[in-house]
């Protein structure tokens, strides 16, 4: 068990004899200076909204607190951070005291730590307690008192006893009724503080910032920052210009009614107008709860809003009574806490790459940095206008963030941590690889380019290590190194010579040789690949020819509706057009492309090695799914995702990445994952891989049979 946790709950019953006067004085000053640095974070937070650390930073430095105070419990005097909710006030606002004590949470980190709970739970009151298990919001919390149900105040949390009055504003929002109803089993209370969560949705915040992008203003950093940051405005016009809302998971002082138990106090709310999340579940057993965490942990993102974990509530109300609380938190709830998404690190350094197409594009080095459980050391920054857009400079801190499998991204710099010897970052003229001038392609490009797409090194380099993934040959050996390796070899000059590439040529590259000089065992794999490559399907050779826009979706397109290299570049722009899924930009990019002299040459050298530049049409594949939107996802037992999409565009339908109404039909397979959720949620009928094959057999109608549609399946 995590030992800052267990002080939090455990100091004021410790029998330690330790007096404050025995504490070694290092330890005493670095417990001051560190409960010092957290009150000013603290105060960056709640009062400015404007915090310079990171939430997960934060954390670590409250947890060394606690761990200092377990060793020495004499150091958890009241006033200790560990002991306190932890907001404070401005004078901005009135201060008001809240009538019931607004607390914090404890958090679990982890496994070990949630059984801690369960365990210390278990040990007071029995192993009878139900769990309501919620989506922790992150938001701010609020409290609103109504009596005789009218609203009389609303106050942020403040330090738990006293909290700011923000009525005026929160009266903007929709979601908070100005009275409440009721009904013959939840009646309007007498009186009634109801504790909940203001926020943004994910997509009202980043409304919000494209509004404030096309102002040409500063974007927002993140959702819960300005949420806290719109509802507490002296000027309350502007927090109803924001799409705040509310959730409420908690009641405060209550008179005229009793509730046993914390989710039938969602019914009465429910009742009484008030808003409450469609997600909590009440659980009964320790493997349900964890697989809630579990489950929201993979599907943090398909919630509206922005969530840092869930909450953990003991559901019966006198059990809750029985367990207590802290001085800063009940101890019949927990949080557990996410991965952060969102931290600061150091912006080391901002170099350039040269990409396939040789665009130029600058990237970060940062100090490696674990977010969102994986170790970050690199981050996109597109282009140069983006790194000045971000005001990042080189040796900054930044805030770096990243959600689930997607590219880090750097919000921006933490101003205030500063020293001077920051430096800007300047784009450079030449390519970083060949030393040629770089340019814009045409003079509205925010990107430059290198020009030398021919000899560039780098360019080269990426558009073999391209023809090498999946996207386009699928050759397994020829990755990044085998790409370098070629480029950099006597034996490659540019794509041309790719499938001249024999046991023999491929001996004189060092990568491919052994110690004794013969061809190593990836060699020979590389050599054999590469005939096999020969005759992949039209589309992937396509995609092989880097050819501007022509990705593999554009290319199955093309390959289906022309069926062979030499039709697609002799199409005139009309019958380009009539692809599906084709437009003018692709035309121009094919016709620019062939265009170019080697271009035609790296064909012709193909085809002479012996490449298959066409596609046997199998004339009995009937074209049945015209104008049909399909999604597939998840492992299918027996065809691959690539073969499914082939069949649907080889019989005219649309093979799309994402689920929306649109979606004619969602074909799913093992760990399906959001997109069958969505499915779910949209009523888009859903196919197994049977049901698949009935659809590309005897088309879409019985196929719709056979669909399982909206909350039918399990
Ligand atoms: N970056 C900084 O400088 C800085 C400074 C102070 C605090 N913080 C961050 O603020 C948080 C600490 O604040 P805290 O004391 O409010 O603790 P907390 O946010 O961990 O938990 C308590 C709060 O959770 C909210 N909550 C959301 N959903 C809820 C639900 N379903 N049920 C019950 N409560 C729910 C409530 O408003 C409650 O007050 C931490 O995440 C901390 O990192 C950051
Ligand atoms: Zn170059």
């Amino acid at each position: 068990m995590s030992e800052g946790w267990a002080s939090l709950r455990d100091v004021t019953s410790t029998d330690e004899a330790e007096g404050l006067e025995d504490v070694p004085g290092d330890v005493r000053t670095r417990h001051a200076e560190l409960a010092e640095e957290i009150r000013g974070h603290q105060f960056r937070y709640y009062v400015l909204d404007s915090p310079t650390v990171s939430d997960a930073e934060f954390d670590k430095l409250l947890r060394e607190l606690a761990a200092l105070e377990e060793r020495h419990p004499a150091l958890a005097t009241p006033d200790s951070p560990t002991q306190q909710v932890g907001g404070t006030f401005s004078t901005e606002f009135t201060a008001v005291d809240h009538l019931e004590r607004m607390l914090s949470l404890d958090n679990a980190f982890n496994a070990d730590e949630m059984n801690s709970w369960f365990d210390r739970v278990a040990k007071e009151v029995g192993d009878a307690a139900h769990y309501l298990c919620e989506l922790k919001i992150d938001g701010l919390a609020i409290n609103l008192l109504y009596r005789d149900g009218r609203l009389v105040r609303g106050l942020t949390r403040g330090d738990g006893r006293t909290g700011e009055d923000v009525t005026l504003n929160v009266r903007t929002l929709r979601d908070v009724p100005e009275t409440l109803t009721g009904t013959d089993e939840y009646p309007v209370p007498k009186l009634v503080e109801v504790r909940g969560e203001v926020f943004f949705r994910v997509e009202d915040f980043l409304e919000l910032n494209a509004k404030q992008a096309e102002a040409g203003k500063q974007v927002y950093a993140n959702p819960r920052n300005t949420a806290a940051g719109s509802l507490r405005q002296k000027d309350p016009s502007i927090t109803a210009s924001r799409k705040l809302r509310l959730i409420c998971h908690g009641l405060g002082k209550r008179e005229g009614f009793e509730l046993d138990r914390q989710s039938h106090s969602y019914e009465a709310l429910r009742a009484w107008g008030l808003p409450v999340s469609t997600h909590t579940k009440v659980l009964s057993t320790h493997q349900e709860v964890n697989d809630f965490i579990k489950y929201w942990e993979e599907h943090r993102h398909d919630a509206e809003h922005e969530i840092d974990g869930i909450v953990i509530k003991v559901d019966e109300v006198p059990l809750q009574r029985r367990l207590g609380t802290t001085s800063r938190a009940p101890r019949w709830a927990i949080a557990f806490k996410y991965p952060p998404e969102e931290v600061t690190t150091k912006l080391l350094d901002i170099r350039v790459n040269v990409g396939r197409t040789g665009r130029v594009t600058p990237y970060a080095v940062v100090e490696p940095v674990s977010v969102a459980g994986s170790t970050v050391a690199r981050a996109t920054l597109h282009n140069a206008s983006e790194v000045k857009r971000k005001g990042v400079l080189i040796g900054d801190r930044i805030v770096l963030h990243k959600a689930g499998d997607v590219i880090p991204q750097i919000l921006g710099p933490v101003i205030d941590a500063r020293t001077g010897d920051e430096h800007e970052f300047v784009m450079p003229v030449s390519c970083p690889e060949c030393g040629t001038l770089l340019r814009p392609e045409k003079e509205a490009d925010v990107d430059i380019r290198c020009p030398n797409a021919q000899y560039c090194p780098g360019q080269l380099r990426e558009r073999l290590d391209y023809i090498g993934s999946r996207n386009a040959l699928d050759i397994e050996v020829l990755g990044y190194e085998s790409a370098t390796a070629l480029v950099n070899s006597a034996v490659y000059d540019n794509e041309a010579d790719l499938f001249d590439l024999d046991e023999e040529k491929l001996k004189q590259v060092e990568l491919f040789r052994t110690i004794s000089g013969e061809l190593s065992a990836n060699g020979v794999k590389l050599a054999q690949n590469l005939r096999e490559a020969k005759e992949r399907p039209l589309w992937r050779v396509l995609v092989a020819l880097s050819i501007r826009h022509v990705g593999p979706t554009a290319a199955r397109a093309l390959a289906v509706e022309f069926g062979s290299l030499d039709r697609i570049f002799s199409a005139t722009d009309e019958e380009l057009a009539a692809a599906e899924g084709v437009g003018p930009t692709i035309a121009t990019a094919l016709r620019d492309w062939w265009a170019v002299d080697w271009h035609r040459d790296v064909v012709e050298r193909w085809r002479q090695a012996g490449v298959k530049m066409a596609d046997e049409r199998d004339e009995s594949v009937p074209r049945n799914l015209q104008g049909l939107s399909i999604v597939v996802t998840g492992t299918l037992p027996t065809l691959s995702r690539d073969e499914a999409k082939e069949a649907i565009i080889a019989r005219g339908g649309k093979a799309v990445g994402s689920v929306s109404k649109k979606t004619s039909f969602v074909v799913v397979g093992d760990s399906p994952g959001s997109k069958y959720d969505k499915a779910v949620q949209l009523k888009v009928p859903v196919l197994d891989e049977d049901g698949f094959r009935v659809l590309l057999d005897q088309g879409p109608e019985a196929a719709t049979e056979i669909a399982t549609i909206g909350a039918e399946e399990a």
